[in-house]
C-alpha cells in the first residue's frame, strides 16, 4: 500500500511517525498545520484509538482542529491548556541552527503562539526542507487588513536596509480575493532569496504597526525529525547537539494509508 505514496509523502510520513513516539500518555500536545502535520495527527489518532493513548490536542488551525476531531483526538483550546508538553509541526525551511520559516499554510500566528507555549517543539520535515540559509521560501508576514497597503510599503522600505537578496512583496491571494487567516488577517509573502540576519529581520518586522507576526521561528525549535522516502530518518537535537539515525518500517504502518483520498 505504501507504493501509492510519492517519495516526498513517504518522507513526510516517516518524520511524522517517528515524532509521534515522543508523545506520552497524559500529554497536552500542540498539533501543527500542513501536510506533514496531518500525518502526525493521523498517527496520533491511531495511537488514541488502537493503543488507548490519552492526550489533549491544541490545534494550530481550524483545518487541524477538524482533522484531529475526525481522528478521535480530544481537542482543547490553548487557554484551557495554558501550557503544552510538546508541539509537533511542519516547516517550510530549517537551517543548521534549527531556525525556521513557517507559514506556507497560512497558520504561522497560531503556530508560533502554540510552539512558544510548549516545553519542547519538534519539527517534522522531509529532507528537501533543509537549507544552508533561510529565505529561498517566501517569508510569510501576517498583517491586519486595515491599511495593509501602507503596511506593505513600510515593510518594503524596511527591507531596503536589511541584508537580503531580494525585496519583492506580494499579498497572498485565494483566487481573486486576499487569503484570510484563521485570525481574520492577510498575509504578505516576502521574496527575499537569502536572509543574512534572520534574528534582526524578525525583530524589525514585528516592530511595525500593522504587522501581527512573521514566519521566522528563531530559537523556538528544539528537535527536527528529517524523514527520507526510503524510511530512513535523522533526529537532530539542538540542545543536546546530537544527530541520531533511525528508520520507520512502512510494513508496520499500512493501516495508516487506508484513507489516502483525504
Ligand atoms: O507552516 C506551515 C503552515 O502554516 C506548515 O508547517 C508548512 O507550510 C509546511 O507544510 P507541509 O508540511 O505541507 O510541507
Amino acid at each position: 500500500m505504501s507504493a501509492e505514496l510519492s517519495p516526498i509523502d513517504k518522507a513526510k510520513f516517516v518524520a511524522a511517525r517517528r515524532a509521534a513516539d515522543f508523545v506520552e500518555d497524559g500529554m497536552r500536545v500542540g498539533l501543527g498545520t500542513g501536510s506533514t502535520a496531518a500525518w502526525l495527527v493521523r498517527c496520533l489518532g491511531e495511537m488514541v484509538r488502537e493503543n488507548g493513548l490519552r492526550i489533549r490536542g491544541v490545534p494550530t488551525s481550524s483545518r487541524t482542529a477538524s482533522l484531529a476531531r475526525d481522528e478521535g483526538i480530544e481537542v482543547i483550546t490553548l487557554d484551557e491548556a495554558r501550557w503544552l508538553d510538546i508541539t509537533i509541526d511542519g516547516a517550510d525551511e530549517f537551517d543548521g541552527a534549527l531556525n525556521l520559516i513557517k507559514g506556507g499554510g497560512g497558520a504561522l500566528l497560531q503556530e508560533k503562539i502554540v510552539a512558544t507555549a510548549s516545553d519542547r517543539m519538534v519539527v517534522i520535515a522531509d529532507a528537501a526542507k533543509e537549507v544552508a540559509h533561510l529565505g529561498a521560501f517566501p517569508l510569510p508576514v501576517e498583517v491586519v487588513p486595515f491599511g495593509w497597503r501602507t503596511t506593505e510599503a513600510l515593510v518594503a522600505e524596511a527591507l531596503e536596509s536589511m541584508d537580503v537578496m531580494g525585496r519583492e512583496t506580494a499579498l497572498r491571494m485565494n483566487g481573486t480575493e486576499p487569503y484570510v487567516t484563521d485570525e481574520g488577517n492577510y498575509i504578505l509573502d516576502l521574496r527575499l532569496g537569502r536572509i543574512g540576519n534572520a534574528r534582526q529581520l524578525a525583530l524589525v518586522l514585528n516592530q511595525m504597526p500593522g504587522v501581527v507576526e512573521n514566519g521566522l521561528f528563531i530559537d523556538i525549535c528544539d528537535t527536527v525529525v528529517v524523514g527520507h522516502g526510503d524510511g530512513r530518518l535523522e533526529l537532530r537535537d539542538i540542545n543536546a547537539g546530537t544527530v541520531t539515525e533511525d528508520r520507520v518500517d512502512f510494513a508496520d504502518n499500512e493501516n495508516l494509508f487506508r484513507d489516502l483520498g483525504e
